[in-house]
Formats: C-alpha cells, structure tokens, sequence
C-alpha cells in the first residue's frame, strides 16, 4: 500500500459522520430530471454541488446547455465542472458523474421517506440518489477532503464534469463533451466513471461494457377527448387496446425480443468467450437477492449473466396517458403512449435497430386493422460501450480491488481510456422504490476512489 494512503484511509473514518451527512443533504434535494416541475430543484442540486466544490478549493464553473429539445420553454440543468489542482507533473484525471435523479415519491411504495436519508439498524442507508449517483458524485469531494485533512498530497489533478440530466438520457452533454475535449478537458490523461453497481454484494468490481439503450414512443390516438365507457364502450375503438396489443407483440414471457431481424446484428458467441462466465464470482442465489424475488428467466448463472451483458434485452417501461391511480375510473383514454426500451449489444448499429423496430411496430399495428392512428419515434438511443481492460487506468484500479449514455463519447472525444469504478452493490435498488447505498459501500467507496488516484499516478504510461 502507498504509505500515504494509511493517513488517508484513517481520515476518510474519522470524517464519515460529515461526508453522511454531505450526502443526507444531497439526497434532500429532489433533483427528478424527468419531471419539469422539478427543474428548479435540478438546478439547485447544481449549485449546491458547484458550492460544495468551490468550498474544497476547486475552481468551478456552471456550463448552461441551452434549451431541452422538444421542450423549448425549459432550460437544460447547468454542467459542473472544476479542477482541482494545476501540477503539471502529476496526472490528471476526468471524473464524471450525475447530480439528477429518478423520479419517486411515497405512492410509489417507499418505506420510508425518499428525499430524507434514513439509516436502518443494518447501517443501510435509504433515499433517492444515494447509490445513483449522489453518493459517488460526493464520493469524489470527500477523497479531496479527506486528503486536505490528513495533510496528504493530492495524487493527481481532478477534473469534473457532473451533469443534471443523465436518467433523461444525457440531454445535450455529448455536444458538451466534444467541444470541450480540446479545450476544458485537454489535459486529462483518463477518465473515470462512479455510475454503476458491483455485481453482488461482497466483492468490487470494474465494468469495461455497458450495453447501449434505444428508447422509444408508441403513441396511439383516436377519439377526440377521453370518453366514459358507459356511454361510449363498444361503439369506439379503444388506443388503450391496440397499444397493448403491440406492446405484448414485442417480447415473450421470456425475454426472447419478437423483432425478425434484431438477433442476427448481434455478434456471434465464441467457444472462448462461452468458457469465460463460468469463472465469474456470481450465483444465482445472488441474483435472487437483488431481484428480491426468485422470477428469474434463466435456470443458470452462466445464461443469466449473458441475458445480462451480452444478448440484447427489451423491457416495456409504462403508459403515459393511462388511468393509473387507485379506485375504477370508467375512463377510455383518448390518447395513450407506450415506452419500451432495447438494450444493445456489439455489434448491434442504432439506426439498423431503428428501422427494424418501426417495421415491426407498423406491422403489428397494421394487423389490429384499427381505425385509430399510431406513430412510433425513437426518444433517444445511446450505444453500447466496450473498453480495453489492459489499459494502465485499468491496471491501477484492479489494485484497489455495468448504459451511461455519454460514456462512448468520453472515450471517442477526450480519445482516453474510459474506466467504470462503481461503489454501490447489486441489492441497492437504484431506479426502484427503496433505493439505498450500504454505509460500509460509501465509506470503502470513498477510499477505493482516492485510492484508485494514488496508484493511477504511479502506473506506468506505455500502455
Ligand atoms: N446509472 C446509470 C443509469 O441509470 N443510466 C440510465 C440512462 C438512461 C438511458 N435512457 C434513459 N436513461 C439507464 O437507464 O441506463
Ligand atoms: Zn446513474
Ligand atoms: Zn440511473
């Protein structure tokens, strides 16, 4: 170990009380990029993050993004970025991370209260945000000043970029990140992402794919206004009906995606790659604990963790328009749009997915023969990501020890390695009701983070 690193690792203990308590006011702040009422609370979320890093010592800039596309009377959330530290002789290194989060809210099935930190008596600590991606944004600042009050050197020179709209898909960050490439972030030599989870409970790990995610609208309209099915059942056709109809049309019971074509973009399995799964520390004991459930598709680990990773998967999200609340409202929606997401693996090019969704959704439309209309339109596509592990950025965080949309465009922009370190554990819940992150997970994270900066500045760079 570093010698350094001892007077770090105590301080990070001696100070975990503040750095939950960074976190419980983080986590107060319902930062919902999602929801527009919500937007002024992203933005406080921004300044209260730039705040926080101006105190440590950083130079901080808020970014604007201009105005969200499609939803022009809404300004995008700011970008935060700082540097912290100018020493030509060490390395720098980019750190990116999120300050928005999922929507949620009591009715949802909370235990608790989501926007108030609740520790449990298992020292879980639960609240929106906390795993994703709160606690390892605040993850970053604590290492800084956990170093500051041990009196040890920084080891690198930090860059960040912390964006508000991630969970919508990264609204206007690529643009972002291209310009700034060859300006505010030229001198980073790697990059590093804390946005994801281990892939269980016990042990770390370091992510070097992620599956991309298309995202697409199925709207379907007909009456005029919505309708009382007492008066008006049975002599209108229903949106609601078709949009099941070509809902359920897309994948089976068992995950098996129903678009002709979609299989055979995806690349071939080989005997090698095939032999790799079972080695992995992963059970499905494992999996049914964060499952919280034993539904799984899967009888084995080995076809479970590539349903996982490597074979594309397609999950229908909701209905907007739908009646949803509690009690029997005779309602027959006029109006209803679906949401469905494919998860993308190599080799698989978003416009070849594209054409074959909208194909296959104005088929199975086209079959109901209903007089009603239906558009199907891409909300947005992010593409999977996969890295070289045997990079030094690599080499120095397997010594401390799973789709971000704009993390091929880090890679392809800054042209450096991108690596994944993630602090939270596969039973955090993130985007579900109860989200959580362990206080061993954040306080570890926090020395697995600064750690990982200290032999990062050591590796040797010929790789
Ligand atoms: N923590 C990463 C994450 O949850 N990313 C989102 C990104 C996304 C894509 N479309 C909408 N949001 C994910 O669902 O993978
Ligand atoms: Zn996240
Ligand atoms: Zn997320």
């Amino acid at each position: 170990m570093a010698p350094q690193l001892d007077g770090f690792f105590k301080q990070v203990d001696t100070l975990s009380d503040h750095f939950i308590d960074r976190l419980r006011k983080a986590v107060a702040i319902p930062s919902i990029s999602a929801e527009e009422a919500r937007r002024p609370d992203v933005v406080r979320m921004g300044e209260w993050l730039a705040d926080e890093l101006t105190a440590l010592g950083a130079e901080v800039e808020k970014r604007p993004l201009g105005k969200q596309p499609g939803k022009e009377h809404l300004d995008l959330p700011p970008v935060v970025i700082a540097r912290y530290g100018n020493d030509k002789n060490k390395r720098t290194i980019l750190v990116y991370g999120h300050y928005d989060v999922q929507p949620a809210g009591m009715e949802d099935g909370w235990a608790t209260e989501p926007f108030e930190l609740t520790i449990d008596s298992k020292d879980r600590m639960y609240g929106r945000g906390s795993t994703d991606d709160k606690g390892p944004v605040l993850g970053w600042l604590n290492a800084i000043e956990a170093h500051q009050k041990a009196g040890v050197d920084f080891p690198v020179n930090l860059l960040c970029c912390f964006e508000g709209m991630e969970e919508y898909g990264s609204e206007g960050l690529d643009d972002f990140i291209k310009a700034e490439a060859k300006n505010y972030f030229k001198d980073a030599d790697a990059v590093c992402i804390s946005d994801n989870y281990w892939l269980g409970t016990e042990k770390p790990c370091l992510t070097y794919g992620l599956r991309g995610c298309s995202y697409y609208s199925v709207e379907v309209s007909g009456p005029g206004q919505d309708l009382h099915s007492g008066v008006f059942g049975g002599t209108a056709q229903e949106p609601m009906t078709d949009l099941v109809r070509i809902l359920a049309s897309l994948v089976d019971t068992n995950g098996k995606i129903q678009i002709p074509g979609l299989a055979e973009l995806v690349a071939p399995l080989t005997e090698d790659e095939k032999s790799l799964y079972g080695d992995i520390a992963f059970s499905m004991d494992m999996l049914h604990e964060s499952l919280g459930s034993t539904t799984s598709i899967h009888p084995d680990k080995e076809r479970t963790l590539m349903g996982r990773w490597r074979y594309p998967s397609l999950s229908v999200h909701g209905v907007e328009g739908a009646f949803s609340q509690p009690g029997a409202k005779t309602v027959i929606p006029a109006k209803v749009i679906g949401k469905f997401s494919i998860r993308t693996v190599p080799n698989m090019e978003p416009e070849d997915v594209d054409r074959l969704v909208f194909k296959y959704v104005e088929e199975q439309f086209n079959k109901l023969g209903s007089k009603n209309k239906m558009n199907c339109t891409l909300q947005h596509a992010g593409k999977w990501w996969v890295a070289s592990p045997k990079h030094w950025n690599f080499s120095a965080a397997k010594k401390v020890e799973g789709n971000i949309p704009v993390t091929l465009t880090f890679e392809q922009a800054t042209g450096k390695n991108v690596l994944l370190l993630p602090m939270g554990s596969s039973t955090d819940a993130a985007h579900s009701i109860n989200e959580k992150l362990d206080k061993k997970n954040y306080i570890e994270g926090i020395k697995l983070l600064g750690a990982y900066l200290h032999y990062v500045a050591e590796e040797p760079m010929d790789k």
